[in-house]
């Protein structure tokens, strides 16, 4: 089983994620920024935080290492169900791009299937290879709505994501409460009678 889950993980991630010299380079400038923020790089519980931070950036960043339409067709099986499928609650957690600051929150996923299905689990997989980059809430919807369209070719795709901004909650205009939310569509989900379903799926309670 751990041999199985090994082998995923060199097949979807590089396995030098923590590249030495990248690490260090960032490292670099963060210990210099820390000077600029008015700290002691040099005080003890700051000693080992630039590399800290640098790892922590590059996981944070993964996802360009990734290949989500790889990902999709890794696990892609023919079967006859053509109802729609419908993967919702997957945690999201991304960095927007304008401040390098956390959003986070869900994802609610749909597709219906035009002849294939695709492993369930790829569908979160596929979330976080595009919301760990650098990203607004838009593209990222977009583009998981487009890579699972083009690869899987279903009949149509639905993606709504609903997220906390922190660029929002703990600076600039500080609103704790607001959440943002995005959707698209393609395909059978344009359809009002389809799209309401979706919705009524991912508002039930029914778990
Ligand atoms: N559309 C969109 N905007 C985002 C996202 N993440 C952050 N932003 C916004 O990006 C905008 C950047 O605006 P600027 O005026 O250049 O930056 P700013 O002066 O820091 O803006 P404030 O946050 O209003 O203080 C802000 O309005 C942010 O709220 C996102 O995912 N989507
Ligand atoms: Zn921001």
């Amino acid at each position: 089983m751990n041999d199985h889950l090994d082998e995923e993980e060199i097949s979807y991630t590089k396995i030098d994620r923590y590249n030495d010299s990248k690490i260090a380079s960032v490292a670099n400038h963060y210990k210099d920024i820390l000077g600029q923020l008015g700290e002691d790089p040099e005080r003890e519980g700051l000693l080992k935080t630039p590399e800290r931070v640098a790892k922590a950036l590059q996981y944070l960043t993964h996802g360009y290492d990734l290949n989500p339409s790889e990902i999709l067709r890794s696990a892609m099986f023919k079967e006859d169900y053509s109802q729609m499928v419908v993967v919702k609650d997957i945690e999201v957690y991304s960095m927007c791009e304008h401040h390098m600051l956390p959003f986070f929150g869900k994802a609610h996923i749909a597709y219906i299937p035009n002849g294939h299905i695709v492993g369930l689990s790829k569908i979160p997989r596929v979330v976080d290879a595009f919301a760990r980059r650098l990203q607004v809430q838009e593209r990222l919807t977009n583009e998981i709505r487009d890579c699972i369209q083009e690869t899987l070719n279903p009949v149509g795709v639905a993606v709504v994501i609903e997220c906390r901004h922190l660029c929002m909650a703990m600076r600039g205009i500080q609103k704790q409460n607001s959440v943002t939310t995005t959707s698209a569509f393609t395909g059978e989900f344009a359809k009002d009678k389809t799209r309401a379903e979706f919705l009524r799926l991912i508002t039930a309670n029914l778990h």
